[in-house]
């Protein structure tokens, strides 16, 4: 028996995992873990693991990649804030940050390859603007299970490695994210060709939640607020998540935290919809002329067309439950705040954690965030620069392209049977 079960929180089944994406009763709600062990025991492994206790697995991989939680001086000087903790999840040695490829996108690939493994069966394919795409590339170089990995043409350079590996398939196709998770889609039609299943995918969720088990183990109890940029919103809902185990673990403190989520204007449809009070994304009202907005982005991983807003469990839920709000920002703001936090930490950082910082700094200047409260802000990506002078960077080669106009039946013979060699 697994250490933990599924849960609809629509119809309240329970079930056992066989790498269950979705309720068996059609519920359009994100099936949770339920853990058998309500206190997190910290385990003697390095990286992500060590919070294998609320890990929707049985084994684990030696990585040195998880979560770092520190105590900001500059920035919160900056900013007049007293209780500013930063989740840092990229490269930066000097503070154990050892996420070589740089975004918290690692911790949720390599949970993610384990469950797999042991609860399912084929190859998982995964669709990313760039960052997620890496992570699994990563995984798969370090424990040799291969994956097929969908990007856009353009975000084919994002792909690399800190070593060779034979077991990623690259997939480029012609268009934006949207047109990698439509051809990830069609793949996965073929037998053998498994949807690694993004938000509905536990151990994504649960990888991402560690984030916050490691702030409330790192400062005695879960924050007052917590900020991210999002696309999917994914990340918002896992905190919510692991706030939730937290609490019933007693020993963290009985509050939720705020969630304050943050889009990239000019492409905010999740901003929109929440702020009219909706539970729908209407794409008419929320995402007009939604291709020229996603090309004016500066951080360009933050726009999922399909983000799992309105599903039961989903990111209005989480925003409802914890009384949270949502941020607009714009390019310039995000660079802005992106120097500011260079200047005040010493690291760099993903644009989509550039964002973040500039939706604290709106916070804070609004109200919405009282300077003299407990604040994690998720650095979701960074370390770019550091992680070039440690680690070999081997881009990843494209096995096959989808060309604008064709689609992933053209080359899926090609990609079954690059599976059956690499299996
Ligand atoms: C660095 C970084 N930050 C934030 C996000 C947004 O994550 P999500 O909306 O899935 O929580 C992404 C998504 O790819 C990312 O790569």
């Amino acid at each position: 028996m697994r250490p933990y079960t599924l849960l609809c929180p629509d119809c309240g089944q329970r079930m056992e995992d066989h790498y269950t994406l979705s309720c068996p009763a059609g519920c359009n709600a994100l099936v949770r873990t339920v853990y058998r062990r309500r206190t997190l025991d910290l385990r003697n492994e390095p990286g992500i693991f060590r919070f294998a206790d609320w890990l929707p697995v049985e084994g684990t991989i030696a990585s040195p990649a998880g979560p770092v939680t520190y105590r900001s001086e500059g920035l919160a000087r900056d900013l007049g804030m007293e209780n500013l903790w930063i989740g840092f999840s990229g490269y930066w040695p000097e503070r154990n940050a050892q996420i070589a490829t740089c975004s918290f996108k690692e911790l949720e690939a390599l949970p993610t390859v384990v469950r797999m493994k042991e609860t399912g069966r084929g190859t998982l394919v995964i669709a990313s603007a760039g960052n997620t795409g890496r992570a699994f590339c990563q995984t798969a170089a370090v424990t040799g299970i291969p994956v097929v990995v969908v990007v856009p043409s353009a975000a084919a350079e994002r792909l690399w490695t800190t070593r060779e590996t034979e077991k990623v398939c690259l997939v480029t196709a012609d268009g934006d994210y949207s047109d990698a998770i439509a051809a990830a889609n069609d793949l996965c039609t073929h037998p053998g060709l498994v949807p690694e299943g993004g938000a509905k995918n536990v151990a994504r969720r649960d990888g991402m939640g560690t984030v916050m088990l490691d702030a409330a183990v790192t400062i005695g109890q879960i924050p007052d607020h917590y900020v991210q940029a999002v696309g999917s919103g994914t990340g918002g809902i896992a905190a919510w998540e692991a706030a939730m185990r937290l609490i019933g673990d007693g020993r963290y403190g009985s509050a939720l935290p705020r969630l304050h989520l943050a889009q990239n204007a000019p492409f905010i449809p999740m901003v929109r919809a929440w702020r009219a009070g909706r539970r729908e994304i209407i794409p008419e009202t929320d995402m007009r002329d939604a291709r020229t907005a996603i090309a004016a982005v500066y951080a360009d991983v933050l726009t999922n067309r399909n983000p799992p807003y309105g599903v039961g469990g989903g990111v209005f839920d989480a925003l409802t439950a914890t009384g949270g709000a949502m941020y607009a920002v714009e390019n310039r703001d995000a660079r802005d705040a992106e120097k500011r936090f260079v200047e005040e930490e010493e690291i760099d950082l993903d644009p989509a954690a550039a964002v973040a910082v500039a939706a604290l700094i709106q916070a804070v200047e609004t109200g919405e965030i009282d300077p003299h409260s407990t604040v994690l802000l998720n650095i979701t990506g960074g370390g770019y620069e550091r992680a070039a002078e440690d680690h070999d960077q081997v881009v990843v080669r494209p096995a096959f392209h989808i060309a604008a106009g064709t689609g992933a039946d053209d080359i899926v013979t090609d990609v079954l049977s690059w599976v059956k060699r690499h299996a």
